[in-house]
């Protein structure tokens, strides 16, 4: 179980012309970290670096003491398995499975034993249990984003890593899941790495890094 997450000199090039360049930063278990930029200015890319979806070009990022420069594919999957959960702005879940069972799938797709009891206790704590036996064409879309998080949760990540979580959400559920954040940071010692453009989130965190263009 790594306590922090470093990234340095980090940059990255699609084509040999544009190069995105991304500032410093590190982040702990228990923190969270906005990181605000306009569209088109690297974050997606960034979050794709740090999670190990996108080799490392140049610079590097530590999860704890592992590098992952110069690793293989398949040990930047194991790694992010073991210590990251991604959230995105549009989540995919299975119409043919009931929402309990899209859940269970993390478990099944890292083979690990599911936990039903840790994702009953999650689900109760993001207010999503009562929906546990529907199929996910019947919740909404804020309960959607929230049934995600307790997915992406019930692997036990230490840090959370959100790109855009809030972009289709409207301003009750934004700051829903925004509070949500600000509890598992604080009683599951979670690092939350949330990358958007919306200024809601801005307002609401204090530790906040800006991208330019
Ligand atoms: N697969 C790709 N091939 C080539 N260029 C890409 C690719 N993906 C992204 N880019 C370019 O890299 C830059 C950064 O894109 P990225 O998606 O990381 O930005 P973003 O800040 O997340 O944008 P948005 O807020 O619109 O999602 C953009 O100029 C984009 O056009």
């Amino acid at each position: 179980m790594i306590d922090k997450l470093e990234w340095n000199s980090l940059s990255y090039s699609y084509n040999q012309t544009n190069t995105i360049s991304f500032p410093d930063g590190r982040i702990n278990r228990g923190e969270v970290l906005a990181a605000i930029g306009p569209s088109g200015s690297g974050k997606s890319t960034w979050l794709q670096l740090l999670s190990g979806i996108l080799a490392i070009q140049k610079g590097d990022v530590h999860y704890g003491e592992t590098s992952l420069k110069g690793t293989s594919e398949r040990r930047r999957d194991k790694l992010r398995a073991q210590n990251v959960g991604l959230v995105f702005q549009n989540n995919h879940f299975l119409n043919e499975l009931s929402v309990s069972d899209n859940l269970s799938l993390p478990a099944f797709a890292q083979k690990h034993q599911l936990d039903s009891n840790h994702i009953a206790e999650l689900a109760n704590r993001l207010h999503v249990d009562h929906l546990l036996n529907r199929k996910p064409k019947e919740c909404s879309v804020g309960e959607l984003q929230r049934l995600s998080i307790v997915r992406t949760l019930s692997t036990r990540p230490s840090f959370l890593l959100a790109d855009e979580p809030t972009s289709a959400l409207d301003d009750v559920n934004t700051e829903s899941i925004l509070s949500i954040f600000d509890e598992l940071v604080a009683d599951l010692n979670i690092g939350v790495l949330i990358v958007t453009h919306d200024n809601r989130v801005k307002s609401h965190f204090s530790n906040t890094i800006n991208f330019g263009k």
